[in-house]
């Protein structure tokens, strides 16, 4: 039974992927407007869904609250929409006649697109929104615990998708949900690009494929409230942060880093505003739910409340309480203060002075989530310049709640669930992951010198017997054209191209 589940499973995505790409060779002959039209039908019909979505997510997953979830397919929808409804993508999309420089976007063609869980219905919209604004196809693969709400919202895009004008089988998803299913997609020869965004293991598995990938690691950011900061406002960014969808969002602060002198100040905020200050009994009490006995994150803690955290484990925490918080000093693998915590759980250090909370926010991110996001609240402008030339990061977020600083909602970056972590984070970019990451361009490069030019720029002698069907190296030299000639010769060119 569980071998022909596996096999019917794996003929099931060789159909999908085969319908994507005669989908997306037809796709490919349309215009950037077609295409347009199609992208914006589909952001239409989810945010038309957002809500009824978002319920289904939280009551199948559990995880996050159900309200948060519609901010999040608004901006897995129409807040990307209107970030990349201007974005030329398809034909020519960039030329420079003075340069002779014209490029063409290219589609990477089958898209492979993991979805977590944690943020299924928002990202599914939003990786269909990038991929096809790039004249894609995709296919999607769903996590099994997130399954139905996935296939609803794929249902959605469909009907939207088929109304619009685009082709049958341009977005797939997979309805088998095994891992044999999942492998064999990012294995296939004819995938594109993945994207992969999840837990640690698939995120690896799609690094391993053999295809070229696009994938997130984990996140793990600190967040310093340097002693300039506005501490009301500081706390109410990171409360705002660390509670929204229950704290789901990779993006969001996992400890505070504070300096002694205003430590005072900050624990009084914490309490006035929601936190709670675990003892030693109380931390090592929840501590036993952080992890999973292979070291990676309990699910049953991932985007509960504080108090039904409280409750799992057994301790009793005043009315009220938005965020759990517990009193650390080291900073280890085995310590789970130190690692992700997708809930309003935060470890608390306090350190002497912004040196010191520098090199505790850099040995928290090499603990786990280098390459992701962290913050600062600050006034001083030299702390912040100091804290972005040294953190490894892709993202340092200042004076603003880091999970919605991170995914481009209270930030002018690029509006994404899928957030690069840069080489050191593992991942091919450090880019808030866009249309631009998922074409090709292929660049059309008139000569605007000749070899005998740039030898006597950089004083290069001409080798002796030079071959030369002109005769000689000089004649390049001689053919008398001005910058002029060149500029308007390669514009003629490039418009002969463009037809
Ligand atoms: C911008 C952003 O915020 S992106 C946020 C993305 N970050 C995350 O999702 C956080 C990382 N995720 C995790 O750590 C985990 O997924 C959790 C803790 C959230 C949930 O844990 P779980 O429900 O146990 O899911 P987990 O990812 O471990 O996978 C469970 C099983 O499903 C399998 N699975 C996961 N995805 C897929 C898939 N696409 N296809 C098939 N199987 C899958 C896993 O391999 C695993 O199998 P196993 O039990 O045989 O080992």
């Amino acid at each position: 039974m569980g071998l022909d589940m596996d096999l019917q499973s794996i003929q099931e995505v060789r159909d999908l992927i085969r319908d994507a790409k005669k989908a997306q060779e037809v796709f490919g002959t349309f215009d950037q407007q077609r295409v347009d039209q199609i992208v914006k039908a589909i952001s239409e019909a989810c945010v038309a869904n957002a809500e009824r979505l978002a319920k289904m997510a939280v009551e199948e997953t559990g995880f996050g609250v159900w309200q948060d979830k519609v901010l999040k397919n608004l901006l897995g929808s129409t807040i990307t929409y209107e970030s990349i409804k201007d974005m030329k993508t398809i034909g020519v999309i960039h030329e420079d006649g003075a340069k002779g420089i014209m490029e063409v976007g290219v589609p990477m063609g089958v898209i492979a697109a993991l979805i977590p869980s944690t943020n299924p219905t928002s990202t599914v919209m939003y990786k269909t929104l990038i991929a096809l604004k790039a004249g894609n196809a995709i296919v999607i693969s769903p996590h099994p615990g997130a399954k139905n709400c996935i296939l609803e919202t794929v249902s959605v895009i469909q009907e939207a998708a088929r109304k619009a004008g685009a082709p049958e089988g341009l977005v797939g998803v997979i309805r088998l949900t095994t891992m044999e299913a999942t492998d064999a997609l990012l294995k296939d020869p004819n995938i594109g690009v993945i994207l992969a965004t999840g837990g640690e293991a698939m995120v690896h598995a799609a690094y391993s494929s053999g295809n070229p990938a696009i994938g997130v690691g984990p996140g793990n950011g600190p967040s310093f409230i340097e002693r300039t900061a506005n501490i009301p406002e500081a706390v109410r960014r990171i409360f705002d942060s660390k509670t929204f969808d229950n704290g789901t969002i990779c993006a969001s602060e996992q400890s505070i880093v504070t300096e002694k002198c205003i430590e005072a100040q900050v624990v009084e905020e914490v309490r006035r505003q929601g936190g709670y200050f675990m003892d030693t009994a109380q931390s090592e009490k929840v501590a036993r739910f952080i992890l999973r006995d292979n070291g990676t994150m309990n699910p049953k803690i991932v985007g509960k409340s504080a108090q039904a955290i409280a409750d799992m484990a057994g301790i009793q925490i005043p009315a009220g309480t938005r965020v759990l918080l517990s009193r650390q000093t080291e900073v280890s693998k085995k310590n789970p203060y130190t690692r992700e915590k997708l809930c309003p759980l935060l470890a608390f250090f306090v350190e002497e002075g912004w040196q010191e909370a520098c090199e505790r926010s850099i040995q928290i991110l090499q603990n786990e989530g280098a390459g992701h996001t962290m913050t600062i609240h600050s006034q001083d402008t030299d702390v912040i310049r100091e804290f972005a030339l040294k953190k490894p990061v892709s993202r340092l977020l200042v004076n603003t709640p880091g999970a919605l600083g991170g995914v481009g909602g209270t930030t002018n970056l690029a509006p994404a669930l899928t957030l690069g972590c840069g080489a050191v984070g593992g991942s091919a970019t450090s880019d808030n992951i866009t249309p631009m990451n998922l074409i090709n361009i292929r660049r059309v490069a008139c000569g605007v010198t000749e070899l005998s030019d740039i030898r006597k720029k950089y004083n290069v002698p001409v080798p002796e017997q030079t071959p030369c069907c002109y005769g000689t190296e000089s004649a390049g030299q001689a053919s008398g054209l001005t910058a002029e000639d060149v500029e308007a010769i390669t514009r003629a060119v490039l418009a002969k191209l463009r037809g």
